[in-house]
């Protein structure tokens, strides 16, 4: 893994300054749909046994890479607008895959493109290259695809089917491989059996959408034992869905009421959700907001303080980015635990969070699963975000409650929300009082 820290001389790019927050920020949002559901809802219609629609589907950089390497495998993907159609065809390569720096994009279809009748390479941005990947190719081959390459850029020799059948895989560094093994697994000869030997699987709540997303479409699925899942073969059914707002973006949103005082909904919060950001309505009433949900959708209200919180991350570790920015804004200590795996997300994160918190007058220790904050005045200053978008939500963040932050590249932000930074200055900035300006 390559560290996240930078030269503090070294140039950065695009410095924005995050606007702050004068007074309390009241609103009302509605966000673009989640990546984890638009992901999984594209692979398994592409799989399927005939068209679907995907609504209200998310137009980010990560879903509109997953749309163009399935349209490059032969299926027809028409993405215009929130509703996009699917028509599924025989799997072709060969085929370039751009997996840019998503973990859905390559964890996803390198099993896909086991089933394919050709040569289906997959490679992505240069910090893609180090992400984890070794135990699922390690995986595949033993379910009999034959792939070139341990790590990226990596080839798989399709053959038009696989065998699939019994696998063991460490997925301590990302629940994403067994999500890529089971959404293809149905269509392996044997289905697939997986079972995960290693330390605890982070994200967990991600498998079990993965599992409840098969069972809608008529995918047979047992995970009675822990650490095993096993997926019968057979058709996968289409199925016209809609996607959720993405729960793990309404992070920064969330945040923002607390650290102005304000009051932000986000709407059409679902009820139940396998969604890990729904974690966000315990954090935040742990950290001295007021959280309700109604018809409109989640309401944060920010009580004036953030209390510090010792939280286990472990199943939701793509908040940790949102928190610890909250964290270090408290007013008690906080520990942040069980998320030694999010080293190995879009940047080391742990590092990433300590050195640029730390920069801004942060008391954060980094440890070897976790992050330690005792209470400290922030100040300005430059917030480098290492093209991770949960890096620029954590300085915006910090940028609403202290003047003079400029958050670096705050476009990487389109992994996953198009158009953040006007949608979140638009928001930040109604606080301001025109006269003074
Ligand atoms: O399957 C998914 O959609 C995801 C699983 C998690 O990955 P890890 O298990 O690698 O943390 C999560 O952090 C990521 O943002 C999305
Ligand atoms: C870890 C994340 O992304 P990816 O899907 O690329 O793993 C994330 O969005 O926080």
């Amino acid at each position: 893994m390559t560290a996240a820290r930078a030269p503090m001389d070294a140039p950065v790019t695009d410095p924005w300054p995050a606007p702050r927050a004068l007074g309390p920020v009241t609103a009302e949002v509605s966000l673009p749909g989640s990546k984890s559901l638009t992901n999984r809802a594209l692979v398994l219609a592409a799989l399927a046994d005939g068209p679907s629609v995907v609504r209200r589907a998310l137009r980010s950089r990560d879903t509109l890479l997953m749309a163009a390497a399935l349209r490059s495998l032969g299926v027809q993907v028409d993405s215009d607008g929130d509703d996009w159609a699917v028509r599924p065809g025989p799997l072709t390569g060969p085929a370039d895959l751009d997996c840019g720096l998503a973990g859905t994009v390559l964890r996803f279809l390198a099993p896909v493109a086991g089933l394919t009748d050709g040569s289906v390479r997959l490679d992505g941005d240069p910090h893609l290259r180090v992400r984890p990947i070794g135990e699922l190719v390690v995986a595949l081959r033993q379910l009999g695809v034959a792939i070139e390459g341990d790590g990226l850029p990596l080839t798989v020799h399709g053959t038009g089917a696989a065998r699939g059948g019994r696998v063991v895989i460490d997925a301590s560094a990302s629940s994403q491989f067994v999500s890529g093994l089971l959404l293809a697994a149905a269509r392996f000869d044997e289905g697939v059996d997986v079972r995960h030997d290693g330390k605890p699987v982070p994200s967990l709540p991600h498998v079990e959408m993965t599992v409840a997303m098969l069972r809608e479409r008529g995918v047979q699925v047992d995970d009675t034992d822990a650490d095993r899942w096993v997926v019968a073969p057979g058709p996968i059914c289409a199925l016209d869905c809609d996607i959720e707002p993405d729960l793990s973006n309404a992070a920064p949103f969330l945040a923002l009421a607390a650290v102005s005082g304000g009051s932000i909904t986000v709407r059409d919060w679902p009820e139940r959700t396998t969604q890990a950001g729904d974690l966000l309505r315990e954090i935040l009433a742990a950290m001295g907001c007021q959280v309700e949900r109604d018809a409109r959708g989640l309401t944060v209200h920010g009580g004036g303080t953030l209390r510090g919180v010792d939280l286990d991350l472990h199943d939701a570790g793509e908040l940790a980015p949102a928190v610890a920015a909250l964290c270090a804004l408290a007013d008690s200590p906080s520990h942040l635990r069980g998320i030694a795996h999010i080293r190995g997300h879009e940047t080391d994160r742990l590092s990433a969070l300590a050195t640029e918190l730390e920069g801004l007058g942060a008391d954060v220790t980094e440890r070897e699963d976790g992050l330690s904050f005792r209470p400290a005045p922030l100040h300005g200053g430059i917030f480098r975000t290492y093209a991770d978008h949960r890096m620029a939500h954590a300085g915006v963040i910090v940028g609403a409650a202290v003047d003079g932050i400029l958050v670096e590249d705050v476009a990487t932000t389109s992994k996953t929300f198009t158009g953040f930074a006007p949608f979140w200055a638009g928001l930040v900035e109604a606080t301001r009082d025109p006269a003074q300006d």
